[in-house]
């Protein structure tokens, strides 16, 4: 396909999310039904997708609409492309006289809703900007080494036979930050053999502020696919145990830990199930940290859908309060840089329950190069 021509099929794609299809089900589709475009033709079209996404605000701006061949014009326009826009072959038709092209300014330019800017400004405070501006960049690839199957200088090595550039990242022990090569990962041997995760490098140092010891009874309360629950076992020799409110969201699980030769016993009822030394809750949340990634949750973000997040939130906590003895440990982690959130929730709690303390509590953005993220770590006192 011309560049033209992927151009085009973004916006057949983006017409389909902008009708309500999530775009990773749009992608799908699109592939089906036009066998004849090539992996490379793919990747293409799902990052303009993907970027048009990151930048819908700003986009339309530059395209002069808000429909999805506006936002591909405003893509093209960003990058000095307009030109693709020439009618040629399968490429789209030229700019028309009313898709005219303006400068966003303020948070349109920053991509960011209106309604957003005092939540994300509580946590983010005079980074907000900078912060905003970075989140409409495309995210690095990061992967965890499993020292359970190899080391570093090992991974890298395997990585690098399986066609695969990755290096150290600092913001996590376990992190290695791939340079080229991303999309061999998941089809090679270092990844079939759980050498390697993908894990972003904020996820992993979330996990590394847990205070994880040699036969510890561990519970990850919302355990989903498990790449916490996995990461746990990658610092300590733990008796582990993993739930999620919704079980079939665990459903990869045991095939994971199997590759990553790590033992985890499923629970459907935490309560009665334990005792436990420490629960990691890793609680749903707007995601706002990993806008970069899932760029559709930006713009479906509504004040009433954080309001119900930020119960969840506080329920799973009480909950994992509820399962702790004394000296017990509570980890709450969100991917999300707003600030009722995280710090927020924590203040809360602690109001909440007499008896607490707080170890430890850390806010991550993409500055340092991983997913926006948060981390606290709880002791319930002794005595
Ligand atoms: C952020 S995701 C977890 C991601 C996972 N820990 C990982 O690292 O891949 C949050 C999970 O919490 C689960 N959840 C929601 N409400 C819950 C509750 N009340 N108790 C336990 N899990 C809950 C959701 O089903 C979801 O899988």
């Amino acid at each position: 396909m011309t560049p033209g021509a992927r151009a085009a099929a973004a916006i057949d794609v983006l017409e389909a999310v902008l009708a309500g299809r999530p775009a990773e089900v749009a992608l799908t589709n699109w592939g089906r039904a036009n066998r004849y475009a090539g992996s490379g033709d793919r990747a293409a079209v799902r990052d303009i997708v993907f970027d048009v996404l990151r930048c819908r605000r700003s986009l339309a701006v530059r395209g002069g609409g808000e429909g999805a061949r506006a936002l591909v014009l405003g893509w093209a326009r960003e990058r000095g492309q307009e030109a693709l826009f020439d009618g040629q072959g399968h490429a789209p038709a030229p700019p028309r006289a009313t898709e005219a092209r303006a400068e966003p300014a303020g948070l349109a330019a920053l991509d960011c809703p209106d309604w957003l800017e005092g939540p994300l400004r509580a946590g983010l405070g005079d980074g907000f900007a900078a912060v905003m501006a970075a989140m409409r960049q495309r995210a690095p690839v990061f992967l965890r080494v499993n020292p359970l199957r190899a080391t570093q200088g090992a991974a890298i090595a395997a990585l690098a036979a399986d066609g695969v550039e990755a290096v150290a990242h600092p913001l996590a022990a376990s992190a290695l930050e791939v340079r080229a090569g991303a999309r061999r990962v998941q089809q090679g041997r270092a990844y079939a053999e759980g050498m390697v995760e993908l894990q972003d490098a904020a996820s992993q140092a979330v996990v590394e502020m847990l205070p994880l010891r040699d036969g510890m009874a561990v519970l990850d309360l919302c355990a989903g696919g498990g790449g916490k629950t996995l990461a746990m076992a990658g610092r300590a020799r733990l008796r582990l145990s993993a739930h999620d409110a919704d079980p079939r969201r665990m459903a990869d699980l045991p095939a994971r830990a199997e590759r990553a030769g790590v033992q985890v016993r499923l629970v459907e009822r935490p309560e009665g199930a334990g005792p436990w030394d420490l629960v990691l809750t890793d609680v749903p949340c707007s995601g706002s940290g990993s806008w970069r990634r899932d760029p559709e949750g930006k713009w479906a973000l509504t004040p009433a859908k954080l309001e119900a997040l930020l119960e969840v939130q506080a329920g799973i906590m009480d909950r994992a309060a509820a399962l702790l003895p004394a000296d017990g440990v509570l980890g709450y982690a969100t991917c999300s840089m707003i600030e009722a959130e995280n710090q927020g929730q924590v203040r809360a709690f602690l109001d909440r329950h007499a008896g607490w303390e707080l170890l430890a509590q850390r806010a991550f953005t993409p500055l340092e190069g991983g997913d926006g993220f948060f981390g606290a770590v709880l002791r319930r006192k002794m005595g």
